[in-house]
């Protein structure tokens, strides 16, 4: 099998990052990662490679620095006829051009990431990012709070991020309040920011949503559970690439079950990044998302009199002194206050089997870590 990299994104300033290696370096996409080893993509097919000890070195001194989907890295030939097994080893991780974290980190004054030690990259070289609302959920509109701290999470990134108002057909009308009114809330809401509308059903809007990837570009798909994400990814894929709730109800199976593709290349050029974690990035973890975006309040809130203030009207609470004052918007304090509860909310309803099995998993990826770095 052959791959034309250049459809995974690869460009010639990543080939001037590429480390000198004996027998010489090659160039590959991972498209997962598991305990100690990746699946990459490289030009002449898909591999496990195991990470070496440079690797396993710096992701001991910091989590940051693990091999994550996305990332592009360098190969280094194996010596066949040795015990190894496997043809490449993952050699090096090459520079990222962007990077969804998780938790314990932040940008240092340079622009570049810094870890606590705490911190995981869920995703890395993601070109735009996908808000994806529905203009309908359940009896509610769509939620302008969420939009505003998804896309706030997506410039973090640093990619690109792109307002889907999914579900557009579900949007009736009022009297005095259409479909149109809608969006120009939701561009109101994340200023500088493309907004369209998606009907994934007839497919209305969904050549808008492949033109942000031109031929090559990642994308990563954020919003809550049933905005109509997966059905998006398939409509892009034009097949089932992935499970739909509609498909996870039919059968009785349980959600989260499949493992599918975490790196899904469109036929149409680009692709999609989806794992459980990028799923879950400012939903369930929410609590780190709210105080991220909105760090002003939180700045604000040291100064209150109380440490649990919830600046609704408690005395001495600099808060909302500042709203008294102008120096906050009260509409920022509000959206906060919304974004409290439905933290709250979706930590009471996050699936338990998940979080156990990422903890596992990472206890795993430490212990392994603990041993590599001993000497
Ligand atoms: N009316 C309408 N329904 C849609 C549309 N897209 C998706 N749905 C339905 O919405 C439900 C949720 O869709 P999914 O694609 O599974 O949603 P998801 O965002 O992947 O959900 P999670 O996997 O829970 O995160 C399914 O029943 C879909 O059939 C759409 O454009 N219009
Ligand atoms: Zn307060």
């Amino acid at each position: 099998m052959f791959n034309d990299l250049s459809l995974l994104g690869w460009h010639d300033g990543l080939a001037e990052q590429l480390p000198d290696l004996p027998g010489g370096a090659v160039a590959a996409r991972v498209a997962r990662v598991d305990r100690g080893a990746a699946e990459v993509i490289a030009a002449d097919g898909t591999h496990q490679a195991r990470f070496g000890a440079r690797v396993r070195r710096a992701a001991a001194a910091d989590p940051l620095a693990l091999p994550c989907v996305g990332d592009w890295v360098a190969l280094a030939r194996l010596d066949l006829s040795s015990s190894q097994g496997g043809r490449y080893e993952l050699a090096e991780v090459l520079p990222r051009r962007t990077a969804f974290v998780r938790g314990g980190v932040s940008r240092d004054s340079r622009g570049g990431l810094s870890g606590d030690g705490q911190g995981q990259v869920l995703a890395a070289n993601v070109d735009v990012v996908f808000v994806a609302e529905p203009s309908m959920h359940a009896t509610d509109f769509a939620d302008l709070g969420r939009i505003e701290r998804l896309v706030a999470l997506a410039w973090e990134s640093g990619a690109r991020p792109v307002v889907l108002v999914t579900k557009a057909d579900l949007f009736g009308d009022l009297p005095n309040r259409g479909l149109d009114d809608l969006l120009a809330d939701v561009a109101a809401a994340a200023p500088g920011v493309d907004v369209h509308p998606v009907c994934s059903f007839t497919g209305d809007g969904v050549d808008l949503v492949r033109a942000h990837l031109g031929p090559s570009g990642t994308a990563v798909v954020l919003g809550p559970s049933g905005a109509g994400k997966s059905t998006l990814v398939n409509a892009l894929a034009g097949a089932e690439v992935m499970e739909t709730q509609q498909v996870r109800a039919a059968d009785g199976r349980g959600r989260h079950t499949t493992v599918h593709r975490q790196l899904i290349p469109l036929p149409g050029g680009g692709l999609v990044i989806d794992t459980p974690g990028i799923r879950r990035v400012g939903l369930y973890e929410m609590s780190e998302g709210v105080g991220l975006v909105f760090s002003d309040i939180e700045e604000l809130a040291e100064d209150c009199r109380f440490s649990d203030c919830r600046h609704r009207s408690e005395p001495g609470c600099a808060v909302l002194a500042a709203v008294e004052s102008g120096e906050l918007p009260e509409r920022r304090l509000e959206s906060w206050n919304r974004l409290q509860r439905e933290a709250a909310w979706m930590a009471r309803r996050t699936d338990a089997r998940l979080r156990a099995e990422e903890t596992r998993k990472w206890k795993t990826i430490h212990k392994q870590m603990r041993g590599m770095s001993r000497p």
